[in-house]
């Protein structure tokens, strides 16, 4: 029997727990079930109470004073011992059917996605043909704010991509928050973010701004301990050109919009994670209660 998930991903702050919160809300009025599990070892407060957690198993407060860790190499600490007691997952997910939507709450350490092999070794197992078998989707948000920043945007585009190449399962990128960016930016202007490329720089307002206040581009060979140099420097621009080209070469990264405040928006969403696994083609064909099948 298939099972299906989608694992939710991205910086620190990107709105995950935010997503999941809404996306169990959503799938509850539609009664979907919903299978959640958080693996944010830090996170304390939740919308939903999760079905999994792994603080049940491993709590980051006792690893960093147990093993003199921080924040950042405690969650690595936790995320180590989770995969030497994977039976922690496999006893919680064993059993459930192909109607439920596993949600998987990652934390925002950004180190995670992009060069520690921990997390292609999680996929790899949950994915397994023959053992839990899930057909996993990955999520990967970013802030939508940081449009109005060309160089957060590219540089968060940057780290979805090396997500996508990192883990081999089908992966949407998503762009979150974007309530906050209606109005401040035109509908028009805001398509061009939806497949990024290389032109998005050639009218960075953060640029425009700064030649404006007659702070044009400093030389190459500014004092690099002045970080506003460093920031609107050749170097800084030349590296966001690369990054931007490098994108646009690959060709791999579009955007999906989300408004976790509006229902609209996080059904669309769902839509495609849906498609992406193909949850649909394994149901069964329920039947109605009787009394909704007389209405
Ligand atoms: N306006 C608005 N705020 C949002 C949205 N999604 C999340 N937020 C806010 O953004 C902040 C961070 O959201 P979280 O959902 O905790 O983000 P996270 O990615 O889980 O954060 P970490 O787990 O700490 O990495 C919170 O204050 C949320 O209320 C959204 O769609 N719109
Ligand atoms: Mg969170």
């Amino acid at each position: 029997m298939s099972k299906f998930g989608v694992m939710v991903m991205g910086p620190a702050g990107a709105g995950k727990s935010t997503f999941c919160a809404s996306l169990i809300t959503h799938l509850q009025l539609n009664r979907r079930s919903a299978f959640y599990i958080n693996l944010d070892p830090a996170a304390e407060s939740f919308e939903h109470t999760p079905d999994l957690d792994i603080k049940d198993l491993i709590s980051l407060e006792d690893v960093m004073e147990e093993m003199k860790l921080g924040p950042n190499g405690g969650l690595i600490y936790c995320f180590e011992f989770l995969m030497e007691n994977l039976d922690f997952l496999t006893e919680a997910l064993d059993s459930l059917t192909e109607e439920y939507l596993i949600i998987i709450d990652m934390p925002g350490q950004i180190e995670l996605y992009t060069h520690i092999p921990i997390l292609p070794t999680l996929v790899r197992f949950l994915t397994q043909p023959g053992a839990l078998d899930i057909r996993l989707c990955a999520a990967y948000l970013l802030e939508g704010t940081f449009v109005v920043d060309r160089a957060k945007f590219f540089a968060g585009t940057l780290s979805a991509m090396s997500a996508m190449i990192l883990l081999e399962v089908p992966h949407i990128n998503i762009l979150s928050k974007m309530d906050l960016v209606k109005g401040q930016i035109k509908k028009k202007e805001l398509k061009r973010f939806i497949t990024p490329d290389a032109s998005l720089l050639e009218d960075d307002p953060a640029d425009i701004a700064r030649r404006k206040a007659g702070l044009e581009v400093v030389p190459q060979n500014s004092n690099p301990k002045d970080k506003d140099a460093v920031m609107s420097g050749a170097t800084f621009k030349r590296l966001n050109e690369a990054v931007a080209g490098l994108i646009e070469t690959f060709s791999m990264v579009s955007y999906l919009k989300l408004d976790c405040t509006d229902e609209e928006s996080v059904q669309s969403v769902l839509s495609y994670i849906d498609d992406c696994i193909q949850y649909h083609e394994a149901q069964e064909p329920r039947e109605l209660p009787e009394e909704e099948y007389d209405e």
